[in-house]
C-alpha cells in the first residue's frame, strides 16, 4: 500500500518539455529517448520510480532571486521583500514521467560569502545544479563560473545537468533583456548548461523550466539505471563464463567450490 499521496495533476509530465533557446540546450530533440520510453512502458525503471530521489542545487550570488523561483514553482507564491537564505533550505516535488513517479529534492543555498562554508557542504550528489544569475545586474552573470566551479568541485562534472537561468526578467526593458541574452547563451555554451530566462513575479517561464529540469533529470537517470542493470546483466554473463571455463581448468577436487 502506498502511503503517499497521488502526484498533483499539474505535476504530471507526459510530453518531452521544449527547451528555452535551441543554440544553448541541453537536448534539442522532440520527445523522450526510445529505450527510455520503452523502459517506462515496461516499468524497467529500477530505482527510478520507487526509492531514488534525484537531487537538484540552486546556487548564485545572493539576491538573485534563487529562493524566489523555488517558491514560484512550488508554493505559487511570491516574495517581495528579500529575506537572506541562511545556509540551505529544501523544498520536495513530487512528479510523474511517462507514468513513473519521480521526486526531486530542490535545494536552495544562501548566495552571502558568511553562508557560503555552511551552503557548499550540501552541493555533493547533485544530479543536476541550476545557477542562477539577476538577468538586470550583469556582474551577477560575470559570477556564474565561479559558482559553477565551486558546484562542480563537489559532484561529477560528467555526469550533473547544468542549467543557467537569469532571474527577474519582468524588470528589463526588450533592448537590455536582448543584449543580456546575447552575453548569457554564451555563458551557458561555454559551461555547457542549458539557458532560461525566468520571472517569479509574474511566473514567465518557470513552471516550463521546472519541468524541463525534471524531464532531463528522469531521462537521464533512467538511461543511467538502465546501464548499470546492463553492465549487471554482462558481469554475470563473464562470472558464469569464467566459472565455466574454470570447470575444465580446475582440478576436480575444486569444481564444488566454482559459483559459490
Ligand atoms: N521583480 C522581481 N523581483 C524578484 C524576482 N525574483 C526575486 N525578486 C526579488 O529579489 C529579492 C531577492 O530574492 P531572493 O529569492 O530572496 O534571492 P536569493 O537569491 O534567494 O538570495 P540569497 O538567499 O541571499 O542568496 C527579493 O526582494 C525578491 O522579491 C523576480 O522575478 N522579479
Ligand atoms: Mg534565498
Amino acid at each position: 500500500m502506498s502511503v503517499l499521496p497521488p502526484v498533483r495533476r499539474d505535476r504530471v509530465i507526459g510530453q518531452f518539455p521544449k527547451a528555452f533557446r535551441k543554440e544553448a540546450a541541453l537536448q534539442v530533440k522532440d520527445g523522450f529517448r526510445d529505450q527510455v520510453r520503452t523502459a517506462c512502458q515496461e516499468q524497467r525503471t529500477g530505482t527510478v520510480g520507487r526509492f531514488k530521489i534525484s537531487k537538484v542545487i540552486v546556487v548564485g550570488d545572493l539576491a538573485v532571486g534563487k529562493t524566489c523561483l523555488i517558491n514560484r514553482f512550488c508554493k505559487d507564491a511570491f516574495d517581495k521583500n528579500y529575506k537572506a537564505t541562511i545556509g540551505v533550505d529544501f523544498e520536495m516535488e513530487r512528479f510523474e514521467v511517462m507514468g513513473v513517479p519521480f521526486s526531486l529534492q530542490l535545494w536552495d543555498t544562501a548566495g552571502q560569502e558568511r553562508f557560503k562554508c555552511i551552503a557548499s557542504t550540501y552541493y555533493r550528489g547533485a544530479q543536476a545544479i541550476i545557477i542562477a544569475f539577476d538577468l538586470t545586474d550583469v556582474s551577477s552573470l560575470d559570477h556564474t563560473r565561479r559558482w559553477l566551479e565551486d558546484a562542480l568541485k563537489e559532484n561529477d562534472p560528467a555526469s550533473a545537468l547544468l542549467f543557467l537561468v537569469g532571474t527577474k526578467k519582468d524588470l528589463s526593458s526588450p533592448g537590455q533583456y536582448l543584449q543580456m541574452e546575447e552575453d548569457a547563451v554564451r555563458v551557458a555554451q561555454e559551461m555547457k548548461a542549458e539557458y532560461w530566462a525566468v520571472s517569479s513575479l509574474s511566473g514567465d517561464g518557470v513552471r516550463d523550466f521546472f519541468f524541463r529540469v525534471a524531464a532531463l533529470t528522469f531521462e537521464a537517470s533512467v538511461l543511467a539505471e538502465l546501464e548499470r542493470s546492463g553492465s549487471r546483466r554482462i558481469a554475470d554473463v563473464v562470472k558464469i563464463d569464467s566459472c565455466s571455463s574454470n570447470l575444465y581448468a580446475t582440478p576436480k577436487k575444486k569444481q564444488s567450490n566454482c559459483c559459490q
